[in-house]
């Protein structure tokens, strides 16, 4: 049997952050290209892929799947693509790992291959609801088996599939991406509204890799039966890894810090917008485009923060980064409050239980409520921290203890690697003070 590793972290403050920092490949962007790559036909080429645990355990399952994968450098892959239909069934289970946007997105890829296929997860993933992928999914003619609506799916191939049109009751753009990609080898058409845009990446990567696509904001519809083309994939920097240093940077007296070609989906960015209402103080530079999608230097500096009520509508744009904005909430003069939020209670952790729990050890007061909480400011004493193997929840801590009058410990941080290898590195780098327990 094996057992997780247990790593711990001891944060305590550095003084002020300073240089350029190099934030790795988007996770969601680096999963995606994988995919699509793997089932087009010819050779990709992806630039600046995230080396993170999540999604070079999708990687690894294509190589089980037939699929030749290079690494010609670091960070580079080139993918040898099978098509849609060349695909070969895997002799073991398919792992996951620790990533929800893996499992999900293969469900929909799987369920309509010729052959049966098991996907599976460590013990995070083990606890998250896959019924929101199931539904529309066995609607469309799919038949996959699962724990109760939890992994691992047991995907039996060889079903014809159907399209259909699905209103989601959830915003997710995982759930909207595993119909697509079901929605490929569907008969007809599939289309997907969502009660909020999310972001866009399976529908402006489809149609990259040449597949006929229409897509707004909140609605996307394809038809089966074209192939992908293989290209080339620039992966800008992860906005959600950026994060952290956004807010660490605006919390620490003296900062000045610039985050170069930051991926800029509208639909990734609802904390810049949340941030700059509280009174940071962070510029966009050099805004442009690479392989398609919008990316910009962000230029921090340390500024005050005052508390806000985070808008309802700015939730889906920052999904990731609550356990970064509790820690802005905690610095920030007077009360924060976030609703409608209640997907942070589904993620690697109950994002609101363990973020709330971790800033009442450092003496914060927090009002927990079912889809949000209410944060008092205040100064933030040490303590203690239980991550729950939480990546985003280790490098938010991470960031309170560059501000804490105390040292913080951070336990079970093996999964920053998940997400962020080389977090701490980079952080220490820019006058962290973060080191191993
Ligand atoms: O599609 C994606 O790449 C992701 C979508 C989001 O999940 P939901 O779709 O469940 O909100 C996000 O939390 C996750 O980190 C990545
Ligand atoms: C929720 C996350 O990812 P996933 O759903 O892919 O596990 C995340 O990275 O914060």
């Amino acid at each position: 049997m094996s057992v997780a590793l247990r790593e711990d972290w001891v944060a305590s403050p550095g003084g002020p952050l300073h240089g350029d920092i190099h934030a790795p490949g988007d996770k969601s962007v680096s999963h995606r290209a994988i995919m699509l790559a793997a089932v087009a036909d010819g050779t990709s080429r992806i630039e600046g892929f995230l080396e993170g645990e999540d999604t070079l355990a999708t990687a690894a399952i294509f190589e089980r799947l037939g699929v030749r994968i290079e690494t010609p450098e670091s960070r580079t892959r080139v993918v040898h693509g099978v098509g849609l239909d060349g695909l070969q069934a895997a002799q073991h289970q398919l792992d996951c790992g620790n990533a929800g946007t893996g499992m999900r997105l293969l469900a929909g890829l799987l369920a309509g291959q010729p052959f049966d296929s098991v996907l599976v997860g460590d013990a995070s993933l083990t606890r998250r609801p896959m019924r929101r992928v199931l539904d529309p999914l066995v609607r469309m003619g799919a038949s996959i088996a699962s724990h109760d609506g939890f992994p691992p799916l047991r995907i039996a191939g060889g079903q014809a599939l159907r399209g259909i049109a699905y209103s989601s009751e959830i915003a997710s753009a995982q759930v909207k991406s595993a119909v697509l990609l079901a929605g490929l080898q569907a008969q007809g058409e599939t289309e997907v509204r969502e009660p909020h845009p999310t972001r866009d990446y399976t529908e402006r990567m489809l149609r990259a890799f040449g597949w006929p696509i229409d897509f707004s904001p909140g609605v996307a519809k394809l038809s089966g039966g074209h192939r992908l083309r293989a290209t080339q994939v620039s992966v800008p920097a992860d906005f959600s890894a950026a994060a952290f240093f956004l807010v660490a940077a605006t919390l620490v007296p003296g900062s000045d810090i610039v985050l170069r070609r930051v991926g800029m989906n509208p639909r990734r960015t609802g904390l810049l917008r949340v941030l700059r209402a509280m009174g940071a103080h962070i510029d966009i530079e050099g805004l442009g485009e690479e392989g398609g999608e919008a990316v910009a230097d962000l230029h921090v500096r340390h500024a005050p923060l005052r508390g806000i009520d985070v808008p309802v509508d700015a939730v889906p744009d920052m999904i990731d980064e609550f356990p970064a904005l509790f820690i802005a909430a905690a610095c920030a003069s007077g009360t924060t409050t976030v609703r409608g939020a209640a997907e942070l209670r589904v993620k690697e952790s109950d994002r609101i239980a363990t973020m709330s729990a971790g800033l009442r050890a450092l003496g914060v007061v927090v009002d927990e409520t079912p889809d949000g909480a209410t944060i008092h400011g205040g100064p933030l004493r040490g303590g203690s921290i239980a991550s729950q193997g939480d990546h985003r929840v280790a490098m938010a801590f991470a960031i309170a203890g560059q501000v804490c009058e105390d040292v913080v410990r951070i336990g079970d941080v093996a999964n920053v690697a998940t997400s962020f290898p080389g977090f701490d590195r980079l952080a220490r780098a820019a006058g962290f003070g973060l080191r191993d327990a």
